[in-house]
């Protein structure tokens, strides 16, 4: 069984602070197309379940649409960090991955229907480890990898020095830690600095 850990896209859902909220409206009704209804989105690409691509905080990185599917696609470990407020690569280095290539932190029991005013912070010495351990995907359960006034983004940098692609804004709630099956496809967007993904993950 799939389980879906992406957040609903609809309007009100928590958006980055200052950036262009969801919307969704019917454009065309089929009143007046006489045939179909036809909709219409408005989005931060940063908003809900999303991946980043390099090119969001390095004008050289790749776009989203020049990212390789294969990293969004395979195994993944779901890690329980939930007592932590700054996730170190001391508390990573002690958790058997498995030779797992994707990994998603847990950080909160559940998440919340506001923008967070806090979110833990992943040092940027985990991508290190990260990749010494074969990892290149770092899923998590908040709107960012740094701090949410950060503007050096230390983390996002770290991770793709790295090669770690990352993925923001899974909705963890009710998963429990262990392996699984996982998918977050980007949408396929030319040019674009991240996208929305549709993830889900299913027990080995
Ligand atoms: N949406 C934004 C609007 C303005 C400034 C930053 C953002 C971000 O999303 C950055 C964040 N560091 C991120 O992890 O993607
Ligand atoms: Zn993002
Ligand atoms: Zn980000």
């Amino acid at each position: 069984m799939w389980i879906d850990i992406t957040q609903t896209m609809k309007k009100g859902m928590p958006n980055w602070p200052g950036d262009t909220p969801f919307s969704f409206e019917i454009a065309y009704t089929k009143q007046q197309t006489g045939s179909v209804n036809i909709g219409k989105i408005e989005t931060s690409l940063h908003t809900g379940t999303h991946a980043d691509a390099p090119f969001h905080f390095d004008n050289n990185g790749p776009t989203i649409d020049q990212l390789d599917v294969n990293t969004f696609i395979g195994d993944c470990l779901v890690i329980d960090c939930r007592p932590h407020s700054i996730i170190s690569a001391a508390f990573l280095q002690a958790i058997d991955f498995q030779g797992v290539q994707r990994i998603l932190l847990k950080t909160v029991d559940r998440i919340s229907d506001c923008f967070p005013q806090h979110i833990p912070i992943i040092d940027a010495e985990v991508a290190a480890l990260l990749k010494e351990r074969g990892v290149f995907l770092l899923g998590v359960d908040n709107p960012s990898v740094d701090s949410l006034t950060s503007k050096e983004v230390q983390a996002h940098h770290a991770l793709y020095a790295h090669q770690i692609q990352i993925i923001e804004g899974l909705d963890l709630s009710c998963i429990e830690p262990g392996l699984y099956d996982f998918i977050a496809l980007p949408l396929k967007i030319e040019g674009a600095d991240g996208a929305p993904v549709r993830a889900v993950i299913r027990k080995k």
